[in-house]
């Protein structure tokens, strides 16, 4: 069936915008200044979580006015889907992370699934620390351990389905500049 262009038009159109691009531009100005306090002088291997943290790490990682190096992997657990089931590796790290202070980039943490296998991973791969960076923290207490958040955040929002900021809509609007909830959802 082809896509229909103009039902994903209405679905920005109709969104609810929870955090404008100014927002956003303003969490990521703060989350630079507390990642490079506390990263600055560790030499950091930084692990772009691929897709959804692609956008992030870009409008990130140009703040940070420190040596580092970047890397992705990826890993997926909802694909298009609007509900997460098993996480599927796709693309495991290959640096050799013994020793390393690693900093993980990702847009979302919602049920944090996801972002605790990638620390298990790295840290089973003898990274001395791993810290982790998300856009957006989802409010509610479905977490894959009561009380998870990321080590650092740029917005708290509500428990509703997201998109733009690198979050996608059925593979959509990862592109959209806020932070916006589907309308009824
Ligand atoms: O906290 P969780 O409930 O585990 O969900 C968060 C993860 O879900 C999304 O990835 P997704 O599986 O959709 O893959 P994608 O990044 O390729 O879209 C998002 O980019 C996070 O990686
Ligand atoms: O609310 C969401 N939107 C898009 N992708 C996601 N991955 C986890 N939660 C979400």
């Amino acid at each position: 069936m082809p896509t229909d262009l103009n039902a994903l038009r209405l679905i920005l159109a109709e969104a609810d915008c929870l955090a404008s691009p100014q927002t956003v531009e303003q969490a990521l100005d703060r989350m630079a200044d507390e990642i490079t306090t506390r990263l600055a002088d560790s030499n950091p291997l930084v692990y772009t979580v691929m897709n959804g943290g692609l956008i992030f790490a870009g409008r990130l990682l140009t703040r940070l006015p420190f040596p580092l190096e970047t890397s992705y992997l990826h890993a997926s657990r909802y694909g298009h889907a609007l509900q997460g089931t098993l996480l599927d590796w796709r693309v495991r790290p290959t640096q050799d992370l013994r020793g390393r202070s690693v900093l993980v980039l990702d847009d979302i943490l919602d049920e944090g699934h996801t972002l605790a296998a990638i620390v298990d991973y790295l840290k089973n791969e003898g990274a001395r620390e791993v810290l982790t960076a998300v856009l957006v923290h989802k409010n509610h207490t479905r977490k894959a351990y009561p009380g998870m958040r990321a080590d650092f955040t740029g917005v708290d929002v509500a428990d509703r389905f997201l998109f733009g900021c690198g979050m996608d809509y059925k593979g959509y609007w990862r592109n959209a500049p806020g932070i916006y909830a589907v309308k009824g959802l």
